[in-house]
């Protein structure tokens, strides 16, 4: 495959831009070798500099769940950036996008737009601790909630230790106050909570992880974090930045039945564009100012065409059928992908979730951070390049999920499968 034009733009990129890239999964550190750079995108395709297409399984990390350049999506910032690109007053379609959110997720009665996850997460977290006056908040070891202090950080030497900053400018005092626990792991949640539940302001899970590869919660675990929180006090926080509008309309909370306090959205509510939201109990948004004290604050929050993007991404997903179609598709390639490797005589499971699933070299069943560590890497990264060759991008990291798009017909996924049938003899 000619990456001639991309080679020279990552030389260029990486004498200016640390890495070579504006966010570090990008750079293919993961899995070796150098990114391509793309010039457009249409459906389920990216098309790189080179000319070179790709099926895309990533989908700009989430957000590209009607495939790329949805007309209906392009159509609307076309006409709303007409009217001017930012105002940094109210406008109309914020109160709709709120609407809409309120309307789609019940358990947001009061919502705040944002410009990304990670500015969601860390309101979110912030709200929690002004709201409670507790210190201390709990994640799970391999949720990424962006990437804000408070997050970079992993467990002590146990569970109920002060937490261990995992990047450098996170002040101890801070990683202090981050407990982890283990996705999954019933009894870890329920010693910590026994231990200093308390002193927890908050608890923020992915509630299906899509940063260590994918990790469906087990029968029963959501809610017992909802138990554990309401128990002692402390507020339970979804981070559906991932999950939101793609495991389900109502997002994970609607799929397992599980009401969290706080909730925080991404990617799919911004159909492309920079937008995050946070949302939940009205008793705890209206401390957020100005009707509150609690500080947080936005240039570009609730942008006019990042809005008109959002809401015809909503639009689109409410279509009667959306998501058992879309399930439909993501079993489709993970059964291909199963059968595929089984010829292959390779050991692979998939997990699947709505529009999301997760590709393990592994030959038992992965739902814990431990299992999907202890997979084949290596192999996958064989994979990812073998699938590359062959025209298919999976994410660039054998710890992240894979997205499905309503554009990916049967014949796409039939041409991954059948790339797949060939790469899994390399991996
Ligand atoms: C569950 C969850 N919560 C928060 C975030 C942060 O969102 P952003 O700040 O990147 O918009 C993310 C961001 N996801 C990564 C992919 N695993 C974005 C890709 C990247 O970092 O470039 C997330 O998955």
């Amino acid at each position: 495959m000619n990456t001639h034009k991309s080679h020279e733009l990552f030389a260029r990129a990486q004498a200016l831009m640390p890495g070579g890239v504006n966010s570090p999964v990008r750079a293919f550190k993961s899995v070796g070798g150098e990114p391509f750079f793309v010039a457009r995108a249409e459906g389920p395709y990216l098309f790189d500099v080179d000319g070179n297409r790709y099926i895309d399984y990533v989908g700009s990390w989430g957000p590209m769940i009607v495939g790329h350049n949805h007309p209906a999506v392009l159509d609307a910032v076309l006409r709303t950036a007409r009217d001017g690109l930012s105002f940094g007053t109210p406008n109309p379609l914020e109160v709709t996008m709120a609407e809409t959110i309120s309307r789609l997720v019940p358990a947001c009665e009061m919502v705040r737009m944002v410009n990304s996850g990670t500015e969601a997460t860390l309101s979110a977290i912030r709200l929690a601790r002004g709201a409670t006056g507790r210190a201390r908040i709990v994640k799970f070891e391999g949720c990424y909630h962006g990437h804000g202090d408070s997050f970079l950080v992993k467990a002590g030497s146990g569970a109920l230790t002060f937490g261990v900053p995992t990047s450098p400018g996170v002040p101890k005092a801070l990683a202090d106050l981050t407990l982890t626990l283990s996705y999954n792991d019933f009894d870890g949640a329920t010693a910590l909570f026994d231990e200093c539940g308390d002193d927890i302001a908050g608890l923020i899970v992915e509630p299906v992880v899509g940063n260590a590869n994918c990790l469906p919660p087990r029968d029963g675990y959501l809610q017992h974090l909802r138990e554990l929180c309401t128990r002692h006090g402390a507020l339970l926080i979804f981070d559906e930045v991932m999950t939101g509008f793609r495991v389900a309309l109502g997002g994970a909370q609607a799929r397992y039945g599980v009401t969290p306090d706080l909730s925080t959205f991404g990617k799919v509510i911004g159909g492309g564009m920079p937008v995050g939201a946070y949302g939940g109990r009205a008793d705890l948004m209206r401390q957020i100012a100005p009707s509150g004290p609690i500080y947080q604050a936005g240039t570009l929050s609730g942008n006019p065409v990042a809005m008109a993007a959002g809401l015809a991404m909503l639009e689109l997903i409410q279509a009667p059928g959306f998501y058992a179609d879309i399930e439909r598709r993501t079993n489709a390639l993970c059964d291909g992908f199963e059968d595929a490797a089984q010829e292959a005589g390779v050991a692979i499971t998939t997990q699947r979730v709505g529009g999301m699933f997760g590709l393990f070299f592994s030959d038992e069943k992965v739902d814990t951070y431990a299992q999907a560590v202890a997979c084949d890497t290596a192999a996958f990264n064989r994979f990812f390049h073998a699938m590359l060759e062959r025209g298919v991008y999976l994410a660039p990291s054998a710890f992240e999920a894979g997205f499905m798009s309503s554009a990916h017909d049967d014949e796409t996924i039939d041409a991954t499968v059948a790339a797949a049938r060939e790469a899994f003899r390399e991996a």
